[in-house]
């Protein structure tokens, strides 16, 4: 009797116990951290907890555009975050709003951005925790994510690993894997299929662009790394559906197991790659055969000074190379992408990028020294990539008290969302033509005529700036030039203009393009 008692106690206690850290994640901690907000002066759309804003987000429905290829619009913020469009309106660039029980500091005004930023060290910001725990099996411990004293270390060793050297010395397998996607896509034009599907084409060939710069790819294991990677970002993202509300992944259990398990075998896979390659460099002596990738190169450093004590560990080695690959490789494609749909609107555009390649090219294969003579080509980049940023927001977390002005701070913990896509479409900021396709307001002006030195981030700000930019562009005009001596292109009948969020920003129905030979 004494023994039942016992447990019955034992069981009230227990549940008594799960009950008030339900509560107290569900509500009293965001309570909290929203009562601290509201005395700084941070407010936004009421949040109801533990959802937060995320059925407001949910319902509103999206602006669609025209679908129609003469009409393509470019003005684009409504229709990828209607919900943020919409709370502009009546709270400004500045609000905050909620994701489940975690608080978000939306940042559309670059003044703003830079009176919070610059007194902030790269390696002294942190990334929201609720997305590193969500896509730990996509990005680890990577650069990415990584923070404090480790992210110097990473970047340290990263760093030269993308030295102009070592970028050419990618450029002939970049042109190989192109013209076996463009060979391709004549079979198909020559057995009657004009209509090519460019989105999937380009992702995958830059998929195993990436994958061979990243980790030196063989046909066999790379293949099933790569499709393992491509697997678990689909299940990534459809798990990601309640991201911040508490215990929410027990709502996806299934998926979310299955990305644990997809990213257990891909670090398998990646660990015999890399475990293999130390051996052969024993074995050759450190000799420099594996700097033609990335994790060739990282292993020829830790290798001649990482006698007296390695700089990256393999597990930390492994993270780099699917980071690499995920923050690599679909970026690229889809800059190359959108590309291909304004070129497709603008012949005139075509026709000018053509007349430079057989200038700067001629009639021989490009390589890497050409690069930098494409300069209405670099022009047409940073254009795309202000209409269509293939990353649409940058993210960070507040680790210590940021001080605004006198009498405000931003509380430590608060995450902080920096719209890049309403900061690249505002009329405040570029003028009136600012949903135009204009490559040429970039001939003399690095930042395109912007009012503001943060209003165009299309690879991030800071010390956290993209570490990968000038390989995404060596591709990209290696990539572009060879379609373009190839063929000329317009856009399907079928295409539908719909850009969307998958975290990156991409044409959510595919880009069907109609391609001629030349
Ligand atoms: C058009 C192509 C690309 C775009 C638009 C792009 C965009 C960005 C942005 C916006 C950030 C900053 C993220 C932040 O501040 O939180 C970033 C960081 C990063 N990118 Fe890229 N990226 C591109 C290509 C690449 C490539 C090709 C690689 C590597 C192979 C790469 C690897 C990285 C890494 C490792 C970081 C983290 C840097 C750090 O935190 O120190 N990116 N990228």
């Amino acid at each position: 009797m004494e023994n039942l008692e016992a447990i019955t106690f034992a069981m009230a206690a227990f549940f008594s116990f799960l009950l008030w850290r339900v509560l107290y994640s569900c509500w009293v901690l965001p309570i909290r951290a929203y009562r601290k907000l509201a005395i700084n002066g941070f407010s936004g759309p009421p949040p109801s907890f533990p959802l937060g804003n995320t059925t407001e987000m949910k319902k509103t429905k999206r602006v669609e555009s025209s679908s129609s290829s003469s009409t393509v619009s470019n003005d684009i913020h409504s229709s990828v975050f209607p919900y943020f469009a919409q709370w502009q309106k009546s709270h400004g660039k500045v609000f905050m709003y909620w994701l489940g029980t975690e608080p978000f500091l939306y940042i559309a005004d670059p003044e703003f951005l830079k009176k919070i930023s610059s007194g902030v060290m790269g390696k002294s910001w942190g990334k929201p925790t609720v997305f590193k725990n969500d896509r730990k099996p996509m990005f680890g411990d990577g650069l990415i994510m990584v923070e404090g004293d480790d992210w110097v270390r990473h970047r340290h060793v990263i760093t030269p690993a993308f030295s102009p050297a070592n970028l050419k010395a990618m450029t002939s397998m970049m042109v190989e894997t192109t013209k076996s996607m463009l060979d391709r896509w004549t079979g198909l034009i020559n057995s009657g299929n004009p209509e090519i599907e460019a989105e999937g084409e380009i992702i995958t060939t830059a998929g195993e662009i990436i994958a061979k710069t990243s980790f030196g790819m063989n046909f066999e294991n790379g293949r099933a790394v790569f499709k393992k990677l491509r697997a678990m970002q689909v299940t990534l993202f459809k798990s990601n559906r309640y991201v911040g509300v508490p215990f929410s992944k027990y709502l996806c259990l299934g998926q979310n197991l299955e990305a644990e398990r997809l990213g257990k075998e891909i670090d398998a896979l990646l660990l015999s790659i890399i475990v293999d390659r130390k051996k052969s460099m024993v074995e050759n002596g450190g000799g420099k055969q594996h700097g033609q990738n990335l994790l060739g190169i990282l292993l020829e450093e830790t290798h001649v000074e990482g006698q007296k004590g390695r700089k990256l560990s393999t597990s930390e080695l492994v993270d780099e190379c699917k980071t690499f690959f995920f923050g690599g490789h679909e970026t690229t494609a889809l800059a190359i992408t959108w590309s291909l749909l304004l070129l497709a609107v603008h012949p005139m555009w075509q026709h000018e990028l053509r007349e430079e390649i057989k200038q700067v090219i001629g009639d021989g294969d490009i390589d890497a020294t050409m690069v930098a003579g494409l300069k209405k080509m670099s022009w047409v980049m940073k254009e795309v990539l202000r209409l269509y940023p293939s990353a649409p927001n940058v993210q960070r977390q507040v680790r210590g008290d940021i001080q605004v002005d006198q009498d405000s701070i931003i509380p430590d913990g608060t995450n902080i969302w920096i719209d890049v896509v309403a900061m690249h479409h505002d009329y405040d900021l570029w003028g009136n033509d600012v949903n135009e396709f204009k490559p040429e307001r970039f001939k003399d002006d690095l930042h395109g005529g912007c009012q503001h030195k943060m209003g165009y981030l299309p690879f991030g700000f800071g010390g956290r700036m993209c570490v990968g930019r000038n390989l995404s562009a060596m591709e990209y005009k290696i990539m572009l030039s060879l379609i373009l001596t190839r063929f000329s292109f317009s856009l399907s009948p079928n295409y539908i203009h719909l850009p969307s969020i998958m975290l990156s920003l991409r044409p959510m129905q595919g880009l069907p393009l109609i391609m001629k030979p030349l």
